[in-house]
């Protein structure tokens, strides 16, 4: 963190020549910019942990996967049918098939394999080892399927050992034969170091015959909404009482950035009750999402108990919604990180996508840790407060190139928030664009 204690305005009067008294400092305001850089200085990737396959979904390499054996780890069949020798099919038609002796019968999963000899074919399903003497795989389809009708059959009949086939059409070389390594060498760098792991790398770990992989695990990120007015949703809402909502939009938004998040539900404006579950939940936690109190409020018992363990700084930005953060460690230096987000849930939000999300994205050791941003043409006009960013909620459309703003550029809309797709940014020093302009616009469902 820089600045914590220094809360002077660059653009504050300078104590003049002559006067009494110098004026007294204006808070220093931050820019979006200088708070995002501040609290990003803070934090970095999570040391790299052993994972089993599936936890480690959604997490990054740590590590260059080799392959420690072939894939396929063997030849096999792609096809259900019969395992034979190229001479013995050559010229094989309907009229005139290749009847072979079929000498064995190999299933998925085979260890023995029966020798194919001239004149002989073997029985073999998909996936199952292609045995000794057989150079290609006629599918059952070519073959009348040990029936003895001489007729195409379409599956195969019950085991035949020393039953005939006849195979109605001659078959190439190594046909419906997966070669031995032939997807993946052994020794061969399957996955670099930094792919995040999704269901399909999962899958390939699998198949090499990984149990674990070394990855940055997901942060652990404990959110906690406070406020007396709050109740859990579903229970009565008595006078003057609303629903915990912003808990619900900050869990799940931070699930949606790679983390795990756990949800503590309201916690009153009393400073033992706050300080009681802080204590509980930092155990568990790698960040600290809180919503709510930290304005200028009479019962904002956050700032109190948050600046009670020193190293949080409460500060005012330059935008809107979004204009008071705070922002530090609890527990010192090595503490855990917390971010005391303003709880008007437009304002909760938005701070959490411009700062929030980075944090997480950065400590997954992600490569893109910030959302995409496009520039689009807003056919309606804006206006915008003076030496503030404003974030307006949009609705962009990747086809003709365009944003409308959704609802107004009050903190309390959750309505038009659910319909918006994206922010659209007005630059501090921008009061008013005219309908037409180009505009830049953060993409939220990215
Ligand atoms: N005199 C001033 N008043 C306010 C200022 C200011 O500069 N001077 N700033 C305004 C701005 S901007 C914001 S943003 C809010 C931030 O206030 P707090 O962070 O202290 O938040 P609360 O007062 O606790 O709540 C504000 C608002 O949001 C509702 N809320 C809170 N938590 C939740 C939740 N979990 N789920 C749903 N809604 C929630 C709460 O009921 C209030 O309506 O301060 C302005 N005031
Ligand atoms: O900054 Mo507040 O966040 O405008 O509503």
């Amino acid at each position: 963190m820089t600045g914590s204690t220094e809360h002077t305005d660059s653009t504050a009067a300078a104590c003049c020549d002559g006067a009494a008294d110098p004026a007294p400092a204006a808070p220093r305001l931050w820019s979006v910019d200088e708070h995002l850089a501040d609290v990003l200085a803070s934090v970095g990737p999570l040391p790299a942990i052993e994972l089993p396959l599936l936890d480690a979904r959604g997490c990054r390499l740590d590590e260059d996967v080799l392959a420690g054996g072939d894939l396929p780890p063997f030849d096999n069949s792609s096809m259900d049918g019969y395992a034979v020798r190229i001479a013995d099919t050559s010229g094989a038609t309907a009229e005139y098939p290749s009847v072979l002796a079929v000498v064995g019968d190999i299933a998925a999963g085979a260890g023995e394999l029966p020798r194919v000899g001239p004149g002989q074919a073997a029985r073999i399903m998909t996936g199952a080892p292609v045995p000794p003497g057989a150079e290609a795989i006629a599918p059952v389809e070519w073959t009348d399927g040990g029936t003895g009708t001489g007729l195409a059959a379409d599956a195969m009949t019950a085991a035949v050992e020393d039953e005939e086939v006849r195979v109605l059409r001659p078959v190439a070389v190594g046909a419906h034969i997966r070669r031995r390594g032939s997807d993946v060498a052994a020794g061969s760098r399957v996955l670099e170091a930094g792919t995040p792991l999704g269901a399909t790398q999962l899958g390939l770990l699998a198949a090499i015959g990984r149990a674990t992989v070394r990855v940055r695990p997901r942060p652990r990120v404990v959110v906690l909404s406070t406020g007396s007015e709050l109740v859990q949703p579903g229970e009565p809402v008595g006078p003057g009482q609303i629903p915990d909502s912003n808990s619900f939009t900050l869990t799940a938004a931070a699930q949606e950035a790679g983390a795990i998040a756990y949800r503590v539900g309201g916690v009153p404006d009393d400073a033992a009750r706050l300080r009681a579950v802080l204590e509980d939940q930092l155990g568990r936690a790698d960040l600290i999402v809180t919503s709510g109190g930290v304005s200028v409020g009479a019962y904002d018992v956050v700032k109190e108990v948050f600046e009670s363990y020193g190293g949080v700084d409460f500060r005012r930005l330059r935008m809107q919604p979004g204009k008071p953060q705070g922002f530090g460690r609890i527990g010192g230096a090595a503490g855990v990180p917390l971010l005391a987000l303003p709880g008007n849930p437009v304002s909760a939000y938005i701070s959490f996508e411009l700062f929030v999300r980075p944090v997480i994205r950065t400590m997954l050791g992600a490569a893109d840790v910030h959302r995409p941003v496009v520039r689009a043409l807003c056919p309606a006009a804006l206006r915008s407060p003076a030496g503030r960013r404003q974030f307006l909620r949009g609705r962009y459309s990747a086809v003709d190139g365009t944003v409308e703003p959704v609802g107004g550029t009050e903190s309390h809309l959750v309505g038009a928030l659910a319909r918006a797709n994206c922010l659209i940014t007005v630059p501090e020093d921008v009061t008013e664009l005219p309908a037409g302009s180009e505009v830049d616009v953060v993409l939220l469902d990215s």
